[in-house]
């Protein structure tokens, strides 16, 4: 953000992290969050996580727990948005906005504790450049990338605050922000023929950043999930609880977005494609417009892309990050149409 700020602009700027995690970890622990049994530290890809610092015997199992009143809502929850499609800008700019600017002492250890800037290899769509949106080629992602991108320009004009302070925020968010669903008199109701309650599709959501539990990276196979503790009490807590046994070490993992995000979710939020998504396969079985039916609806094959990514990858003083993002993408896609058609 802009360098007179406080926090994240004046960090240095060689690092992603700025290495403050100590100064988070006292601020939890004064504030009664419940950390002892996880490190933070570096995985295999070289992303920081959360580790388990004692074996976890079973599944729902308390990992960590962290009060609800040092979470950061960004929206006013009276006005949270009627579906997870709500104008990421518009949450990016209420978390520049209500915390950002005002890195007072309640929020400055958390602040200083998030990427300092926007990490390259982990960019989301909306951040590049329209031919190289075009790339994606898949018809949802390529839409959703440019009204992101266009609704951040546009609200960075009307709001008068600088544009790459605007997507960073956006960025940061769309990346970390839990989305929780709140109770909505309104929400719709679905009786089975019996009269019985089958599905409450609820409709609502507000975004959350919590910190710490914002730490724990995705995987398509996680072994813990987000639990909410006692949200009808004054004390409520965002916890980790585990889904199967964790042995010590082993790095705790999440489903990002409620669990059921496809490749287009992850990498048009959290910047990254997860290789073996089960997911894409349901979401090119489903169809639509918004979809490519067929392999050969692209312009390239699967082979193609391999060996580009191949010849990049071998190439490693050719930096091209989002070329890498883009390649992944599709190629993940292409491996998941069925082979029996
Ligand atoms: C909520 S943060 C997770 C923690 C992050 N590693 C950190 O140090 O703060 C989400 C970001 O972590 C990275 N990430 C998480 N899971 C990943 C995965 N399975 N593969 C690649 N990157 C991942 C992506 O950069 C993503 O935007």
């Amino acid at each position: 953000f802009s360098s007179q700020a406080k926090g994240f602009g004046t960090q240095k700027k060689t690092a992603s992290y700025t290495v403050t995690e100590e100064a988070l970890t006292n601020f939890l622990k004064s504030k009664k969050a419940n950390i002892q049994n996880v490190d933070i530290g570096i995985d295999s890809n070289g992303q920081r996580g959360l580790f388990a610092a004692k074996t976890f015997g079973k599944s729902d199992a308390l990992i960590c727990k962290i009060p609800s009143d040092i979470a950061l809502a960004l929206l006013d929850p009276q006005k949270v948005a009627s579906s997870d499609e709500g104008n990421v800008a518009e949450y990016g700019h209420s978390f520049y906005r209500q915390y950002y600017t005002k890195p007072d002492d309640w929020w400055k250890d958390y602040l200083q504790s998030l990427p300092s800037r926007i990490i390259e290899t982990s960019t989301t769509p909306n951040l590049w450049s329209d031919s190289e949106i075009d790339l994606l080629e898949f018809p949802r992602l390529v839409q959703q990338a440019k009204k992101r991108r266009d609704q951040i320009e546009e609200l960075a004009r009307k709001e008068n605050i600088p544009l790459d302070d605007l997507k960073l925020a956006t960025w940061l968010v769309t990346s970390r922000a839990f989305l929780i669903p709140i109770a909505d008199d309104n929400q719709e109701t679905v009786y089975d023929d019996r009269g019985q309650v089958i599905t409450k599709t609820a409709t609502r959501v507000l975004p959350v950043m919590v910190p710490f539990i914002d730490i724990a990276n995705h995987s398509s196979n996680p072994n813990a999930k987000l639990t909410l503790l006692d949200p009808e009490k004054d004390e409520a807590f965002f916890c980790l609880t585990s889904t199967r046994p964790i042995p010590k070490g082993t790095e705790i993992t999440i489903g990002y977005g409620s669990g059921v995000a496809s490749s287009v979710e992850l990498l048009l939020n959290y910047g990254f494609v997860a290789p073996g998504n089960q997911l894409d396969r349901f979401m090119l079985k489903k169809g639509g417009d918004d979809c490519l039916a067929l392999a050969s609806d692209w312009t390239t094959s699967l082979e193609d892309d391999q060996t580009m990514l191949k010849l990049l990858n071998e190439n490693p003083e050719e930096r091209n990050d989002v070329l890498r993002q883009i390649l992944s993408f599709r190629i993940q896609l292409k491996e998941s149409y069925s082979t029996e058609e």
